[in-house]
């Protein structure tokens, strides 16, 4: 997949567009992407994503985001996406008006748009789908997707991950949930607990799921089953957030490794303990759970 960063860029040619923040690319998105992809095949044209690098919401609401831009654009080649156009979002970008995006987004000359019927753009969200038709003639609006009765949005994804909801999050993304990071040192106080475990540091504001959890670690060496935590490790009164990976059956050493770790089930929630005795209980017990939960995954 060609990926560019404004739409003056790429080749001047025809295409087939979709636009938004494709935050996850959940199960609504994987629709709309195959939308665009029967479009762009009709057409015999690039298939083009117009995204927003970080997601608007990012900016506009001070939300985390699903994915860095190197998850998404991984993924956007994944479903088949020819090309991605990854704007940089900034309060200047927010600010401009409707006409100008509309400027922006006929330098990709589009044949056909393909957007969700929420799609909204420019200065106050004032654009939508009808004005599209302006830069196009064809615009695919593209109803909104949802499961059991609820909007498949990237909105819903992040609360579920607040209250440690994994499997929830797994529904709407049709994936599991996972976060990619460099193993750094800790406090290395889980080696002298009997519990060796990994401190992995993820981007900056990117979502994690609150609790600990049965997980799937894949490194460049290996791949592993484990358990993890998210939290503030209450017990030992800790002040800043952490992720820790304890991977079953390892001896060795990690760091400076890269670790992509797959969120699978809930265990509980982090907890403040009397004292480390009752914390290393607790993890006998939360690994035999994950190792559980883990039978039958590869
Ligand atoms: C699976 C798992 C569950 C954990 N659960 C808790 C918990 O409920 N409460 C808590 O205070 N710390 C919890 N911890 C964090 C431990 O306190 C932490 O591993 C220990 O403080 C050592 O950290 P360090 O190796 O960075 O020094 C958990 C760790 C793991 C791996
Ligand atoms: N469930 C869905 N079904 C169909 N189209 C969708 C769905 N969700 C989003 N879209 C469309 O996909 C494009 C990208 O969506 P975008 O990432 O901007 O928002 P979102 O997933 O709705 O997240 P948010 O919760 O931030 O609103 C937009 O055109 C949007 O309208």
């Amino acid at each position: 997949m060609k990926t560019f960063i404004a739409p003056g860029q790429r080749p001047d040619t025809e295409t087939v567009v979709a636009i938004g923040s494709f935050d996850g690319i959940h199960l609504g998105h994987q629709a709309l992407i195959a939308q665009l992809k029967a479009k762009a095949r009709e057409h015999r044209v690039p298939s083009v994503v117009y995204t927003f690098d970080p997601p608007t919401r990012v900016l506009t609401q001070g939300v985390e985001f699903l994915s860095t831009l190197p998850e998404k654009l991984e993924l956007l080649a994944r479903y088949g996406v020819d090309e991605t156009v990854a704007v940089p979002f900034t309060a200047e970008f927010a600010a401009r008006p409707k006409e100008a995006f509309l400027d922006d987004l006929r330098l990709l000359r589009p044949r056909t748009v393909v957007v969700g019927e929420d799609f909204h753009f420019g200065r106050g969200r004032a654009g939508s789908a009808a004005d599209l038709a302006e830069v196009a003639p064809e615009v695919v609006v593209v109803p909104i997707h949802g499961l059991g009765g609820e909007d498949i949005k990237s909105t819903r994804i992040r609360e579920y991950l607040k209250t440690g909801d994994v499997e929830g999050a797994r529904r709407l993304l049709g994936r599991h949930y996972d976060a990619q990071g460099v193993v750094i040192h800790g406090d290395q106080l889980g080696r002298t607990i009997g519990w060796p475990t990994a401190n992995i540091s993820v981007p900056d504001g990117k979502a994690l799921p609150m609790g600990v959890f049965a997980v799937v670690a894949i490194g460049d060496h290996g791949r592993w089953h484990g358990m993890a935590n998210v939290g503030f490790r209450p017990t030992v009164n800790g002040t800043t957030r952490r992720f820790e990976v304890h991977l079953f059956d390892y001896e060795g050493d990690l760091y400076g490794q890269e670790l992509h770790i797959k969120f699978f089930a809930h265990l509980r929630g982090e907890q403040k303990f009397s004292g480390l005795d009752a914390l290393k209980a607790q993890l006998q017990q939360d690994a035999a759970n994950a190792r559980a939960a883990l039978v039958g995954v590869k």
